[in-house]
């Protein structure tokens, strides 16, 4: 499933109109047809409210209305602009509700009526705006949005809650909160956004006949990944596999202080499949795990004063000899010792290098090293990392992401997995992946450990971007089956998560 902006929705139109020969009538027809049905499906004969537009979101709702009064079902429909402002599709569609015989009013005639009406009515359909909003809320928008809002009836918004840009543009005015969105055939940017997907309500998409052959015409290409994509892209180890075939894989990690760290993303990359597994670590972070983590072999490297790792080159080469993977980061505090550790394996591991943590503190000093390596670099920043990579505040980020983790990609060759809810992966051409599992009860210290153990070990399994997405939705998904099973978010800690593994791993062998 893809995820567009509005222009990219139109463009995707466009060509489905003009070059494929759909007329955008029918696509119109086909939405008005699936909406009717889902809201049958959901409300049944309720009484409906719909608030039209003058666009091709309003052409959407006469389509709508049209379809449920042949079921009999009680419509009141009502226009905002006045109907010399209807073009093209949403002009036709408004013509054939009228040549079928059914009435409209407009909203200013009946608005003073509006506290009765509601005594009236069940469900309210969203057609005023949908991807062709621009710039700030014009009048008398924001008051009949304000409105609806409060009315405290369902209100099902078609294609996007009014007032919600498809995109990351941030908004300063008022917007329906509904209670389901159908979105049309594809997902919009703004779903994933923490400002405004809770506008939403519950997000469904349906289809409305777009071929899938004019999304190869998307400049930007940005997919959901979820079950359908974690079953499809996994690859089983062969059966005569040996330990070696399945990742020899290094983790730099732990200091004195922190040796929590260190145990989380082992026994992660151990329970995810890991072939071979060294942890590169101070001698007391060894003795802490150990017992903990009894598949990993230990290399004690060199730390200073302060119990934080300062491993000598001879050290370090060593430690990458043999290894598919390295990782670098959980516990390794705070200090220059990160930065030339961080240097020293840029340059010279040649091998793909995952940062993580501490580590990514330092990515920033390191981008001309980073360009130039030829093998796969992935950093697993949260919102507060990506900031002090990039300089964007984090509200920024939040507001951003899909832009700033695919420029950040791109400019520097690497892999970059944002993390928080819906987590992108963006790979270094561009392509993008959001997740569609976790919930709340990731919000924990160790969570992000426990992913980078999983991302090191299939990443030397299967191709990275594969990997790194199906590492994110496995993550997310152990936490979603604690919740299934009734448990609090509150209860679900990351060592939890490590247990539940197993359980969500059975997703890349059969679908639930
Ligand atoms: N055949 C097709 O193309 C198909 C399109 N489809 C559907 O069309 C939708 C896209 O249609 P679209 O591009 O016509 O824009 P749309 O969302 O109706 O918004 C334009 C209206 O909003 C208004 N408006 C804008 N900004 C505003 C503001 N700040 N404040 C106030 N008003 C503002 C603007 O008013 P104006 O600025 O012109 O005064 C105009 O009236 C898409 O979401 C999907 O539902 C599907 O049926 C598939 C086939
Ligand atoms: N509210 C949430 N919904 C879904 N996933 C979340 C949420 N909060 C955190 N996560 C996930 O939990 C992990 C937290 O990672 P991170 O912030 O690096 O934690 P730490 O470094 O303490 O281990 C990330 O994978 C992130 O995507
Ligand atoms: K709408």
């Amino acid at each position: 499933m893809r995820i567009v902006t509005g222009e990219e929705m139109a463009s995707v139109e466009a060509i489905t109109m003009n070059k494929i020969g759909l007329p955008g009538v029918v696509l119109m027809e086909n939405a008005g047809r699936e909406i009717a049905r889902k809201l049958i499906e959901q409300y049944g004969d309720k009484r409906y409210l719909i608030v039209i537009g003058a666009g091709n979101n309003g052409g959407d709702g006469f389509a709508v209305a049209r379809m449920l009064m042949e079921q009999g079902i009680t419509v009141m429909t009502c226009i905002i602009p006045d109907e010399s402002r209807f073009v093209g599709d949403a002009k036709q569609h408004k013509r054939i509700y009228e040549q079928s015989g059914y009435r409209w009013k407009y909203w200013h005639d009946i608005e003073h009526e509006w506290l009765e009406m509601l005594c009236d009515l069940d469900v309210i359909v969203d057609a005023m705006i949908g991807t062709g909003i621009k710039g700030a809320l014009k009048d008398p928008y924001p008051a009949i949005i304000k409105k609806l809002n409060r009315s405290q009836k369902e209100i099902v918004s078609i294609d996007l809650p009014s007032g919600v840009p498809a995109d990351e543009t941030a908004i300063a005015h008022e917007a329906v909160y509904a209670a389901k969105t159908y979105s049309l055939q594809l997902m919009k940017l703004s779903y994933f956004l923490e400002a405004t997907k809770p506008f939403y309500g519950e997000m469904e998409v349906l289809p409305i006949g777009v071929p899938p052959a004019t999304f190869k015409h998307l400049e930007k290409q940005r997919c959901v990944w979820g079950e359908e994509e974690v079953f499809h892209s996994w690859f089983t180890s062969s059966s005569f596999a040996h330990k070696g075939n399945n990742g020899r894989v290094g983790i730099i990690a732990g200091n004195d202080n922190m040796p929590g760290a260190a145990s989380l993303v082992t026994t992660a990359a151990v329970q995810s499949g890991a072939g071979l597994l060294t942890v590169g670590t101070t001698r007391p972070v060894i003795q802490a795990i150990a017992t903990h983590v009894k598949e990993a072999m230990f290399t004690t490297l060199s730390a200073n004063q302060e119990g934080l790792l300062a491993p000598t080159e001879k050290e370090l080469f060593a430690f990458y000899e043999n290894k598919t993977v390295v990782t670098i980061g959980p516990g390794v505090g705070r200090g220059e010792h990160v930065k030339d550790m961080v240097l020293h394996a840029i340059t010279h591991f040649n091998g793909p290098l995952i940062l993580d943590a501490d580590a990514l503190r330092v990515v920033a000093d390191c981008l001309d090293s980073i360009r130039k390596r030829k093998e796969p670099l992935i950093i697993t920043p949260h919102p507060g990392e990506m900031g002090m990579l990039t300089g964007y505040e984090v509200e920024q980020i939040k507001q951003r992401r899909f832009e700033i983790a695919e420029a950040f990609a791109r400019e520097n060759g690497i892999y970059v997995v944002l993390k928080g809810p819906h987590t992108i992966v963006a790979m270094p051409d561009g392509f993008l992946t959001v997740n569609m599992s976790g919930n709340e009860g990731l919000a924990k210290g160790g969570s992000g450990d426990v992913l980078t153990g999983m991302i090191t070990a299939l990443v030397t399994r299967q191709k990275t971007q594969v990997a790194l997405s199906t590492s994110v939705y496995l993550h997310g998904y152990a936490a979603d089956l604690y919740k299934k099973e009734g448990w609090s978010t509150e209860s679900i800690t990351p060592s939890h998560l490590i247990a539940k593994l197993p359980d969500a791993f059975k997703v890349v062998t059969s679908k639930s």
